[in-house]
């Protein structure tokens, strides 16, 4: 919810982000002119068409890519002023497709603990604590990426983000590879972290289905600009699921 007595947790101001082609001072808009503030304890749904910028916006935050213009802050701080290694602790991405880079899960869930030098002890309860709040069997712990679905995949990939208490959670399509009860289960247990603990949540998910059930703001994004910016209570579902479809089905024409 916009509430202007409060600083902004998140805030990007003009952003911009263009292709970079050679012989060619500027490519393609991926992103134009996008501003908006997130607040502590947001749960901000982000949709659009195929190519709409949506993972880009995502990458942005993360700093994963730079702007081609404008400016992104975290808690009134400049990107550039925070160390980028600071600056994913606090805010955290999971992709689609995440690597658990040669490792087990156990391995891939403890080694960000492991950073941070934490007793083994600490890092054996966190990774108790989440593998049970997930509903992650104790049988996957000794498995490798190959030995687990795209589904699973991604539910160890969000297991690893949580465990380290980021203050901003990025989530690209968590939802994509898992079953419908495994895809609520993982709202419901992102929902209760975002109201017990205020952990902002920011997820590219185009379930509307969930986004109805548990998004408190939409951000809709197409053509590379911010179309709107509205609270949960402002959203036309109905309205907004034809403009998508429509959307999806001219970015589709597009292609052909
Ligand atoms: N590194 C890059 N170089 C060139 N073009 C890129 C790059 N990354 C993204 N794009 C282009 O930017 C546009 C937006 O891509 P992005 O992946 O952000 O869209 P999206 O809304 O997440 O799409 P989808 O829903 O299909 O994942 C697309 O046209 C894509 O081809």
């Amino acid at each position: 919810m916009k509430n202007v007595a409060k600083t902004a947790q998140l805030r990007l101001e003009q952003v911009s982000l263009f292709t970079k082609l050679k012989n060619q001072l500027q490519g393609y808009p991926i992103l134009q002119d996008i501003s908006f503030e997130v607040y502590r304890g947001d749960c901000i749904t982000i949709v659009g068409p195929s190519g709409a910028g949506k993972t880009s916006l995502l990458r942005l935050i993360n700093r994963l890519i730079e702007p081609t213009h404008g400016k992104i802050y975290l808690e009134n701080q400049e990107y550039h002023q925070i160390p980028v290694t600071q600056l994913r602790q606090l805010v955290t991405l999971v992709l689609q497709e995440s690597k658990l880079l040669g490792m087990t899960v156990q391995q891939a869930l403890a080694y960000p603990l492991l950073l941070r030098s934490l007793p083994a002890q600490t890092i054996q309860q966190r990774v108790n604590h989440w593998i049970e709040q997930l509903h992650i069997p104790r049988e996957w712990l000794g498995r490798t990426e190959v030995q687990l679905a795209a589904g699973q995949r991604q539910l160890v990939a969000i297991a690893r983000a949580l465990i380290i208490q980021p203050k901003v959670l990025l989530l690209d399509e968590p939802t994509s590879a898992l079953d419908a009860g495994t895809a609520s289960h993982l709202m419901q247990v992102l929902t209760q972290l975002n109201q017990t603990h205020q952990t902002t949540i920011l997820m590219v998910n185009q379930q509307m289905d969930l986004n109805q059930m548990f998004c408190t703001r939409l951000l809709h994004l197409q053509q590379s600009q911010l179309l709107t910016d509205k609270t949960a209570s402002e959203i036309d579902w109905v309205n907004l699921r034809n403009s998508l479809m429509q959307a999806e089905a001219q970015a589709a024409e597009e292609w052909i």
